[in-house]
């Protein structure tokens, strides 16, 4: 174990306030962010895979059984053939205070698993995921009601993120300004558009000042006040030492408002690194794509691969074993801080 500042580079070593773990990354010259040396882990993933068995109508599958009656009836009994979808495979990282992280990559890339994951919705097969604090996902933390207006899904959610009544109430005005949805807030959130809702749940889910806080919804649904709002809410989040992860398909969105981003394809970990150069080669990537390159796609994932250096996450289950729970979120008030990088 060692103290901050004492990896082997920038972002190499973390100083872990609730739990006992150490962790390690490296990545080439080209991927190195600005890390401030003396901020502490918010977040380690450890090698986390997740895979899925689901029923598959594919042809192939079909094939195998019989007729088509049988086929039918396996499809409406959900016995389809089973086929296994690995959605995370062997992702390490360590998030600081700090960083806000940009998740990009295509659809089905594994984002929102990485983030039901670090939110302890859901456990990995394989590996851990270890929190400072309790995760807010925005949109499920606060359990809301679509039957209730703006206002009282407020209080609801600020109490479901376990905020006294009392600090519940108080809340509401910075709430209600945050959304920016005027009178609206009196009506019920059943009749709230797309863009409304998550621009209700963003303010929600900020106003109990969380310190990891993951969002899985474009905030570009909202207008340029209300962008310019939730950046600078997010700023705040950040400046008092917490960590933001943003899933966006717009690599500008990952540009212009966060420090770093993790590129995932296919649910590997393509790269990791400074936000505008991940975004960068993932928008070339985009590009050969849309172009219908694939040789070139290819040697833009294949040269990002190679540049890329292993991260390791290693925790030292001799120090603190009883602090780790199987859903591995835990309580800032509980735990008791430390770890590192090698
Ligand atoms: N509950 C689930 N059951 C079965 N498969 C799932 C489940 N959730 C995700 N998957 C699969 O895991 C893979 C990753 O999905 P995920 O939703 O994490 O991707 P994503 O990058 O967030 O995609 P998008 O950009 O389209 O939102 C996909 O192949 C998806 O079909």
């Amino acid at each position: 174990m060692r103290g901050p500042g004492s990896g082997s580079g920038p972002g190499q070593s973390a100083r872990w306030p609730s739990d006992s773990s150490s962790s390690g990354r490296g990545r080439s010259p080209m991927a190195r962010p600005e890390i401030d040396p003396f901020a502490h882990a918010t977040v380690a993933v450890q090698d986390v895979h997740v895979r899925y068995r689901v029923p598959s109508t594919d042809a192939a599958e079909r094939r195998r059984g019989a007729n088509f009656v049988k086929r039918v009836g396996r499809t409406v009994f959900g016995n389809d053939p089973k086929v296994l979808v690995r959605a995370l495979s062997g992702i390490s990282f360590v998030a600081k205070s700090g960083e806000q992280i940009g998740l990009v990559g295509q659809n089905g890339s594994g984002k929102s698993t990485l983030l039901r994951i670090i939110a302890g919705l859901e456990n990995p097969a394989k590996g851990r995921v270890l929190a400072e604090s309790t995760p807010v996902l925005i949109g499920v933390n606060a359990a809301l009601v679509p039957e209730l207006s703006g206002e009282q899904n407020i209080r609801l959610g600020c109490l479901a993120m376990g905020l006294t009544p009392e600090q519940a109430e108080e809340a509401v005005p910075d709430v209600t300004q945050l959304a920016g949805l005027g009178k609206s807030i009196y009506l019920p959130m059943k009749t709230y558009s797309s863009g409304m809702g998550a621009r209700l749940r963003f303010a929600i889910a900020t106003a109990a000042n969380p310190h990891i806080l993951l969002i899985d919804e474009a905030l570009a649904t909202g207008d340029a006040a209300f962008r310019e709002r939730s950046e600078a809410r997010m700023q705040r989040l950040r400046q008092g030492a917490g960590t933001v992860f943003l899933v966006s398909h717009a690599a500008q969105t990952i540009e212009e408002t966060c420090t770093r981003a993790i590129w995932l394809n296919h649910g590997r970990l393509v790269l990791d690194g400074p936000a505008q150069d991940v975004a960068l080669r993932y928008r070339k990537w985009a590009w050969a794509v849309a172009k219908e390159k694939p040789e070139e796609a290819k040697q833009i994932i294949e040269t990002a691969f190679s540049e890329r250096e292993q991260t390791y996450v290693q925790v030292e289950e001799s120090v603190q074993p009883r602090l780790y729970t199987p859903r591995h979120v835990r309580s800032s008030k509980t735990a008791p801080p430390r770890a590192q990088g090698k």
